[in-house]
């Protein structure tokens, strides 16, 4: 799709999987620095140290973020872990300030994202200048407002740029703080060549446990990184207290994923390739049976045209929905794989027959 630098060419260093880890908020010098020095101690050097610094709270009344101030302790970061920092910007002051102490990286956060507004004025604000954003998930599951942000600052000539997945608020489905909706993060992927998303366990989960789960699911999907909030003494603190995990616990944590190699980048070995043969046959017998069960469909639907019947017609329907829907079940498929291949078909089929009602033309196969 686009032309843009990967992080790798970010010219700081960065390699494989990205790993950035910090507190959710800067709080105090102290703080700054004992997390700095923990994750020394247990020798568990992140590949960029996040910090909030500005924070968008849902209600007012809790911690904000302590502002300027703020960054001026990120030399404490550059004194003792020598690795670039990065932080969120919400508006164009933040950008200014972030800009003058020297802020390696940027990321704009989910409530910035769903307003293309503010969007819009970050990116006039980074105009000419060289420095890499990573865009977060809106709130909601809306994958053109998030590949919107990020052309925005494409299109004023920021190239270095990534995704953040951190979940999506959902009303109803409490498992998680941030529901994951993986299909999302794929999906911008797909649409965007080459973009990076980096996953953010600690929003989806919202406490610590499932941490590690989460971020084994984000690689296993083929992510780009993980973004965890890292805090020398999390339950005491200013914000986030719950998903915070101490650098030990990070440690533990990374130590247990179980990395896996992008694909795209790699020969495949004979065995993938004889695989991938094996469904490249498969595909071609399901297309060639779906273009047979499609002309099925238009001389029903000449059928119908003839006789004056609607096109839908729900008990025959249910029928066919409820009669592969046991079958595929029972051969190991899934209930919700097979209702919304189903959906998919049916939606087709009837749009197929309304358009030979409508227009009694010979369909056009590529409508
Ligand atoms: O059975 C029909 O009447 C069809 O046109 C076929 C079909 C299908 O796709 O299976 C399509 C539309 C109807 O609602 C029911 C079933």
């Amino acid at each position: 799709m686009k032309d843009h630098l990967k992080t790798s060419e970010w010219g700081l260093g960065l390699k494989g999987h990205v790993i950035i880890a910090g507190p959710c908020s800067a709080e105090t010098p102290e703080q700054v620095e004992k997390v700095c020095l923990e994750m020394k101690e247990q020798n568990i050097i992140p590949s960029m140290f996040r910090a909030g610094i500005w924070k968008p709270r849902t209600r007012p009344g809790s911690f904000e973020g302590i502002g300027e101030d703020g960054l001026k302790w990120m030399e404490i970061v550059r004194h003792h872990l020598n690795i670039p920092i990065t932080t969120e910007v919400g508006n164009t002051a933040h950008v200014e300030l972030a800009l003058k102490h020297k802020v390696d990286v940027l990321w704009i956060g989910a409530r910035t994202t769903v307003n293309p507004f503010a969007v819009q004025e970050i990116a006039e604000a980074l105009k000419g200048t060289d420095i890499p954003v990573m865009v977060k998930n809106p709130m909601n599951p809306d994958l053109q407002l998030w590949i919107g942000a990020l052309e925005r600052l494409h299109a004023v000539g920021i190239n270095k740029l990534a995704a953040i997945h951190r979940g999506f608020s959902d009303a109803y489905d409490k498992r998680f703080r941030n529901k994951p909706n993986w299909s999302m993060p794929i999906h911008l992927k797909r649409e965007w060549k080459g973009m990076e998303v980096i996953n953010d366990p600690s929003h989806i989960v919202g406490k610590r446990d499932g941490i590690l789960e989460i971020s084994q699911r984000a690689i296993n999907f083929g992510l780009d990184g993980l973004m965890i909030e890292t805090h020398h003494d999390p339950d005491n603190a200013w914000s986030d207290a719950k998903q915070q995990v101490t650098p030990a616990q990070l440690k533990d944590i990374l130590s247990k994923i179980d990395f896996k190699t992008p694909l795209d980048s790699e020969k495949p070995s004979e065995k993938l390739h004889d695989l991938r043969s094996a469904i490249d046959h498969m595909d071609d017998q399901l297309i060639d049976l779906l273009a047979e069960r499609f002309a099925v469909i238009d001389q029903i639907g000449a059928h119908k045209r003839e006789h004056k019947l609607t096109v839908f017609q729900s008990d025959r329907w249910k029928e066919v929905m409820d009669s592969r829907t046991d079958k595929g079940v029972k051969k190991g498929l899934s209930e919700k794989f097979m209702k919304e291949l189903l959906f998919s078909i049916h939606e087709e089929s009837v749009k197929r027959q309304e358009k030979q009602l409508r227009a009694g033309d010979p369909v056009n196969k590529n409508a």
